[in-house]
This record gives C-alpha cells, structure tokens and sequence, in this order.
C-alpha cells in the first residue's frame, strides 16, 4: 500500500524565498514542480530548484517547453539540468507567445528527444481531462496522449479541471486505451480575479461557483477543498496543487484535505 501524493507548484520567485523555505517546510509535499513562466529566467528556475532541494530537502521537477526551442537550445538546457543534478523533467509543448521553433511541435516530440539524448531522465507530461481546447474529441486527445506516453513518461499530471465528474470520464478513457502511469490530478485554486481572467485567456471553463461571488477569495478555498476531498475519496493517485504562490490560500487548503492509503 501506498499513500495517495500531494505535490505542489511554485513559481521561481527568489524574491519570495523566506515563504517558499516557511511553506514547503510546512507542507512537506512529495515533489515540487517549479513552472516556466515566461517573466522567469531559466537561471531563477535553476536557482529556486537547487535551493528546494538542498535545503528543502524535496525533490524537484523542472518545466521545459518545446515549442520556442530548437534542438541546440535544448541540448544546452539539458547538459545544464544534468550538471545540477536535477533528473525529473515536465516535458510540455507550452503556449504559443509568438516566438514558435519547428524542432518540436509536439510535447511527444520533445519526450522522444530527450529519452533519445539521456535515458536517466524521469519524465512527467500533461494531459487534459476536459479536453485540450485544439483537440477535436476526448477519443483524439487521448490517443495523442497514448503517443506521449509510449514515448517515454514515467507518469502524467493533468491540466486544471473543475468538474470532477469529466476526470473520472478521463481517467476510464484512459485506462481503456492501456494508459497505465499514474496521473495526478492538477488543481487550481480560483481566488482572486486575476486567475479567473487567465483561464479565459487560454479558453478554459471558468466554474459556476465564480458568477456573483461577492467573497471570492473564500468561496475559491472552499470550493477548492471539497474538489479535493472528493477526488482523494474517489481514489486518485494523488493532488497536483497549482498554487501561483499564493500561500494563505494554499495552507488553508492542504489544513483541510484529507488523503488515503491506495489499494494496488
Ligand atoms: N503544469 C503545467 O505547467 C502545465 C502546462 N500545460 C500547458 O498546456 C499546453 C499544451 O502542452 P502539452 O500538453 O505539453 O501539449 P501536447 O503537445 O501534448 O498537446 C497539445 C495539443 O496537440 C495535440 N497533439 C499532440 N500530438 C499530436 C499529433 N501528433 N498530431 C496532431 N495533434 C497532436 C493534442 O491532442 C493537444 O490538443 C502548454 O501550453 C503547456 O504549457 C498543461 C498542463 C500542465
Ligand atoms: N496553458 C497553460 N499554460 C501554463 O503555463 C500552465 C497551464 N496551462 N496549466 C497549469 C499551470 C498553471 N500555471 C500558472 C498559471 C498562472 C500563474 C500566475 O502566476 N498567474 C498570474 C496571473 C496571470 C497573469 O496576469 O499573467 C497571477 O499572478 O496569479 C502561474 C502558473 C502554469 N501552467
């Protein structure tokens, strides 16, 4: 028996590093994955990860996207991630900004790359339960998925959802197309305006519980750790909590959720 995983995402903020040591201290999560936003340097993203895992003493992930790459830059990152000894990668194609290579128009692409280059490497990549906004169909989503898979991902964290309902649909789907890595389950807390008009901005559903919210910010939370409760009663390998360094809301959330042992 295993116990059902909470890992984190942070962003490489240096600036925040006392509430990233005070957090992750509290927390104690299984991983933390340190996303690429484009207003952070690759070296904040090597710094941040060093420092978590020295001095945190939790394993790290790194992002790496492979649409604005081509294979020298990538070759350069990974002879660099490799010196620092980090080896768990998230391998993404990542958003569009309008700087797009053609070595790799695909995530799976990238994933085939990077295990042809370094086997050591452990590979996570996406998936979308509600279905990736460019994809035709659940059934077409989900055999590119199996393509990513059988490149080379050691396991699978899920884009945000907020109807738990169309992840149980998904994670069928997915065990009927011998999909069998596990998968995390990708939370995003909504509690402030701001996010609510990034999920707009990259076409996702915004959930019913935001119309006329005169308390967001509670309403957000709550919402948050019922999502959670359920997905761990319902068995899920584990919650992959996207917290935009937003640290109250986060530590109100992980005091309120309740995980499990997993039947294997
Ligand atoms: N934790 C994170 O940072 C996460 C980020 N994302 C973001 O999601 C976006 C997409 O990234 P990925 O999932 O890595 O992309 P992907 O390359 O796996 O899939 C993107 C789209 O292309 C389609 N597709 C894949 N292979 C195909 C093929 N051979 N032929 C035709 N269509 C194909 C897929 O069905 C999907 O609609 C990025 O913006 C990424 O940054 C998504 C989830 C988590
Ligand atoms: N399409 C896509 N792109 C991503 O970069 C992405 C996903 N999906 N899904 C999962 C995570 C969530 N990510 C996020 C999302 C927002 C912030 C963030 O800090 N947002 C700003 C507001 C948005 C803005 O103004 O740019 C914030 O301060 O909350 C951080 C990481 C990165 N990841």
């Amino acid at each position: 028996m295993s116990k059902q995983t909470l890992s984190v995402e942070i962003a490489p903020d240096m600036l925040q590093i006392k509430s990233i040591r005070y957090y992750l201290n509290k927390w104690h999560p299984d991983f933390v994955s340190i996303s690429n936003l484009s207003r952070f340097s690759f070296d904040s993203i090597m710094q941040c990860a060093n420092y978590v895992k020295k001095e945190i003493n939790i394993p790290v992930i790194i992002h790496i996207t492979g649409i604005n790459r081509d294979r020298n830059e990538i070759d350069r990152l990974l002879t660099h991630v490799h010196n620092n000894n980090i080896h768990n990668l998230l391998l993404l194609r990542g958003d569009n900004h309008g700087h797009i290579k053609n070595d790799f128009p695909y995530a799976s692409e990238l994933v085939k790359y990077v295990k042809s280059k370094n086997d050591e490497f452990k590979i996570m990549g996406a998936c979308y339960p509600e279905v990736h906004p460019e994809a035709q169909s659940l059934v077409e989503d989900i055999q590119h998925l199996k393509t990513k898979v059988n490149a080379g991902c050691n396991q699978l964290i899920s884009q945000m959802f907020f109807d738990n309902q169309k992840y149980y649909q998904f994670i069928d789907e997915t065990k009927k197309q011998n999909i069998n890595v596990p998968i995390l389950a990708g939370i995003m807390p909504v509690t402030e305006m701001k996010t609510v008009n990034w999920l707009k901005k990259i076409k996702m559903n915004i959930p019913q519980f935001i119309q006329n919210n005169n308390d967001l910010k509670q309403a957000g939370i709550n919402f948050t750790i019922e999502q959670i409760n359920d997905l761990y009663k319902n068995n899920v390998d584990g919650i992959h909590l996207y917290t935009m360094n937003n640290w109250s809301a986060t530590d109100e959330i992980i005091k309120n959720i309740k995980r499990s042992e997993l039947n294997e």
